[in-house]
C-alpha cells in the first residue's frame, strides 16, 4: 500500500455483543485497506470489551449506555485522533457487532467511496431468517427520506455504511439512537452528497416478532420520527430565513 493510499477504519458500536463480537472483529480485520478495527463498547454489561480486545480490536468504552449514535460519534472521534498527519483521513466503515463471520462481506462498501463514485455506500442485506418485521418502521423511514430528498432507499435503516470523513462531519451532530441512519441519509443528500446502496451478503441477529422485537421496533419508530421531525423543522426555518434574504431554499 502506497504511503498516501487511503485506509479504512471499521467502527463497531457494540452493546452486549460478547457472543458475536470476536468473530465480527476477526472478520472485519480481513477487509482490504482496513488498518484499524475499533469497537466502541456502549456500556455493555457483559464481557464485550475484553472479548473484542482479545480478537485484535482497539476498544474504547462508554461507562454507561448512550445509544448507537453516540457510540458512532465516539468511534469517529477516536479514529480522527489516530489519523496520521500528511495522509488522507481514513474512510469510516460502520458495521454492527452481530455480523460474525459475515462482517468481511461489507468489503464491497469501500470501493465506491474510495474511488469517489459515492460519498456514502450503504449495505443492502439479503432477507434474514427469523426476521419478524412488518415493514412499518422501514416504510416510515423510507417515505420520510423520499419526501425530504427525492431518494427512496430500499433499506433505510441499514447501519452498515462506509463514508468519507468529510461526509461524516457534514452529517454531525448525528440524530440520536435508532434515528441515526435516517437522519444521516437526509442530511447528506440535502447537502449534495451522493449515496449508493450495495448488496452485501450479511447475516445479523434480526428482531423476531415477539414482545422484545416489538419493543425494539417501537424504540426505532420513536427515534426515526424524532430525527425526521427535527429535520423538517430545520428545513422550515431555513426556508423562512432564505425567503427573508431573497435566496432560494433547498426544496423538500
Ligand atoms: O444502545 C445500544 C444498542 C445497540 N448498539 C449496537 O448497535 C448495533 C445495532 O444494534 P442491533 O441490536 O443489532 O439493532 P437492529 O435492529 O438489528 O439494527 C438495525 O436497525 C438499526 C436502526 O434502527 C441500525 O442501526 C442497524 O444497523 C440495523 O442492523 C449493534 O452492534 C449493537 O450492539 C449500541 O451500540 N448501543
Ligand atoms: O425488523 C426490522 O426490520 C426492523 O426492526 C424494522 O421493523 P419493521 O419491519 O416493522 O419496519
Amino acid at each position: 500500500m502506497g504511503k498516501n493510499a487511503q485506509r479504512v477504519a471499521v467502527i463497531i458500536p457494540a452493546k452486549d455483543e460478547a457472543e458475536r463480537i470476536a468473530a465480527t472483529v476477526r472478520s472485519a480485520r480481513a477487509i482490504p485497506h482496513v488498518d484499524l478495527v475499533l469497537v466502541v463498547d456502549d456500556g455493555s454489561e457483559d464481557k464485550t470489551q475484553h472479548v473484542a480486545r482479545d480478537a485484535g480490536a482497539v476498544v474504547v468504552r462508554h461507562s454507561h449506555n448512550r445509544g448507537k449514535a453516540a457510540a458512532m460519534e465516539t468511534g469517529a472521534a477516536v479514529v480522527a485522533m489516530r489519523d496520521a498527519d500528511g495522509r488522507p483521513p481514513r474512510l469510516l466503515l460502520f458495521i454492527d457487532g452481530d455480523l460474525g463471520d459475515t462482517a468481511v462481506n461489507t468489503a464491497p462498501l469501500v470501493r465506491p467511496v474510495r474511488e469517489g463514485v459515492a460519498d456514502v455506500a450503504i449495505a443492502l442485506l439479503p432477507k434474514q431468517a427469523g426476521a419478524g418485521g412488518r415493514g412499518i418502521v422501514v416504510g416510515a423511514a423510507r417515505r420520510a427520506i423520499e419526501s425530504m430528498t427525492g431518494w427512496s432507499p430500499t433499506q433505510p435503516l441499514s447501519g452498515m455504511r462506509c463514508l468519507t470523513r468529510e461526509a461524516f462531519e457534514a452529517a454531525t451532530p448525528l440524530a440520536r439512537g435508532w434515528g441515526v441512519e435516517t437522519g444521516m441519509t437526509i442530511d447528506l443528500l440535502r447537502r449534495g452528497y451522493v449515496a449508493v446502496e450495495v448488496p452485501c451478503d450479511l447475516k445479523h441477529r434480526a428482531s423476531a416478532n415477539d414482545l422484545k422485537g416489538q419493543m425494539h421496533r417501537a424504540a426505532q419508530y420513536r427515534d426515526v420520527m424524532l430525527a425526521v421531525g427535527a429535520r423538517r423543522a430545520r428545513a422550515a426555518v431555513d426556508g423562512v430565513r432564505s425567503a427573508g434574504t431573497g435566496t432560494q431554499p433547498v426544496r423538500s
